[in-house]
């Protein structure tokens, strides 16, 4: 019975060790290894690699990362469980991205640093916090993460998801029927769904519309989520006021794509959050456990759902 870890070295060599300790009873191969397919009970990957059908004993197959879009289930064999990555390391860095991208939004960041460039200085009007909601689309393990570190700025917030939910200081929406209302009284919207059929193109430009004017977005969920011609149109008529791009399609952004010289945007290169191996390493190895003891695995996908 063994793990194989199909990513980096760096980061396998910590899972390596951190399974030596915990779970000494499996056997733990790096991709560069030499593996017998048949003993691989569970895989770590990013792509599920094509001749996964080889690993005919596999029982779960979990994604080095929070999102699962870039696994295809028609490739995986029904019974195998898919996971996502719930691990501390990535919560934190996404909720250090979550309060930078809303604080630059808010205070006016994108339009100082133009200032800057032309030597003006000057004060431009500012909103108080708690005059500026906070949309998020999804609502779910970094979402609420992040709503967490922001409360203690007194934005009001709200949330859209596609369950109801209730989330203590979180004005939640859900489904399609509520997504309007949600929209009108957002002034920041901060993208972190997952990429399903449902959300694929989801910030086009109907939904900038329903937006208030002066509204911005922080997007950190997937690049195909976002009409890029859309946002470009929204943010050169005035609607829209700034935008902060995580997840850009494709990635890289190619050489000359207007977004990268736009003055009313700000653009990282998907780095917003990045699943850290030590953390990670214990909670793949607690889902091991867990799978072990006829338990579900933390972040279990429902395949049906595609999240
Ligand atoms: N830029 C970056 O560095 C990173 C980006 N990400 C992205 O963030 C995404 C979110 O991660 P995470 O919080 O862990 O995901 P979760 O699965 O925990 O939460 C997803 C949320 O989205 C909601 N949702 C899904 N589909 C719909 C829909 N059709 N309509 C309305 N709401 C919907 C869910 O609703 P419900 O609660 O009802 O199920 C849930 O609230 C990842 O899938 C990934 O794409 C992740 C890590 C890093
Ligand atoms: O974990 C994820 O899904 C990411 O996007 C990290 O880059």
């Amino acid at each position: 019975m063994a793990f194989l870890f199909n990513s980096d070295a760096a980061r396998g060599a910590v899972f390596r060790e951190a399974f030596a300790c915990e779970l000494p009873d499996l056997e733990f191969y790096h991709c560069s290894e030499a593996i017998d397919p048949e003993k691989i009970r569970y895989l770590l990957t990013w792509n599920v690699p094509d001749d996964v059908s080889r690993f005919c004993n596999l029982e779960l197959l979990f994604s080095i990362g929070a999102g699962v879009d870039q696994f295809n289930p028609e490739t995986i064999p029904g019974h195998v469980k898919l996971v996502r990555m719930v691990e501390d390391g990535i919560i934190r860095m996404m909720q250090e991205y979550v309060v930078l991208g809303v604080l630059t939004l808010h205070r006016e960041m994108l339009a100082y640093q133009g200032q800057q460039r032309r030597g003006v200085w000057q004060a431009l009007p500012t909103s108080q916090a708690t005059d500026r909601r906070i949309g998020f689309l999804g609502l779910g393990m970094l979402a609420q993460a992040a709503i967490d570190r922001l409360k203690p700025f007194q934005f009001p917030i709200a949330a859209w998801s596609r369950s109801e939910k209730t989330v203590e200081g979180v004005t939640c929406f859900h489904g399609d029927a509520q997504l309007g209302n949600f929209l009108r009284g957002t002034n920041i919207l901060v993208c972190l769904l997952p990429l399903t059929e449902q959300t694929s193109g989801i910030l086009n430009a109907r939904l900038f519309s329903l937006l208030p004017a002066g509204a911005r977005l922080l997007h950190v969920g997937r690049g195909p989520q976002l009409d890029q011609g859309a946002l470009i149109e929204a943010l050169d008529s005035g609607h829209l006021a700034a935008a902060m791009l995580d997840v850009t399609d494709p990635e890289p952004l190619p050489d000359g794509h207007l977004l990268w010289s736009h003055p009313k945007v700000i653009i990282t290169p998907h780095i917003a959050s990045v699943t850290q191996p030590h953390t990670a390493a214990q909670s793949v190895i607690e889902n091991i456990r867990r799978h072990r003891a006829g338990r579900n695995p933390i972040g279990l996908v429902d395949r049906t759902l595609g999240y």
